[in-house]
């Protein structure tokens, strides 16, 4: 199996597929909903951004094309509960694709280790 994240992911197809499905259990996720329903960006291009940056940050072609973590959630005043839905969703939307337990790990791990950039910037 190849040790690329990004491919033992489904690559560019199961990475879309996997950032559309965390964008939609933010937006039934009560204690986050309101921040992705009243985001300056609409549904399709948060699911576009979560998508490449979700491939670029596995180790796949450079696509992404948006700003950074803190450029992007800076003045957001973001809290620890929130941060941890939004890991929360997308362990759901990794299980819901059918990722495996290894996989899952690292991208919880990849996603934790931004969480400085995140929180409270
Ligand atoms: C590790 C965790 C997170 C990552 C990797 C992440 C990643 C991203 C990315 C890539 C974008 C799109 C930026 C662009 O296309 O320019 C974005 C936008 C956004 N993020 Fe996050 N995010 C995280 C956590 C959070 C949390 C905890 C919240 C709040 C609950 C949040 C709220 C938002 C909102 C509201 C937008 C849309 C901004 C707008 O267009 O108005 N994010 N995020």
């Amino acid at each position: 199996m190849s040790e690329i994240l990004y491919e033992r992911l489904g690559g560019t197809e199961g990475i879309t597929k996997i950032a559309s499905d965390a964008v939609d259990f933010h937006l039934a996720n009560p204690r986050i909903a309101t921040r992705f329903q009243n985001a300056k960006a609409s549904v399709e291009e948060m699911k576009h951004g979560a998508a490449t940056f979700f491939i670029v940050g596995t180790g796949g072609p450079s696509v992404y094309k948006g700003k950074d973590m803190m450029g992007t959630h800076r003045g957001m005043n973001i809290s620890n509960t929130e941060f941890v839905e939004v890991l929360s969703d997308v362990l759901e939307a990794l299980d819901k694709n059918n990722i495996g337990q290894r996989e899952k790990e690292e991208v919880l791990y990849v996603l934790f280790s931004m969480k400085d950039e995140i929180v409270s910037v």
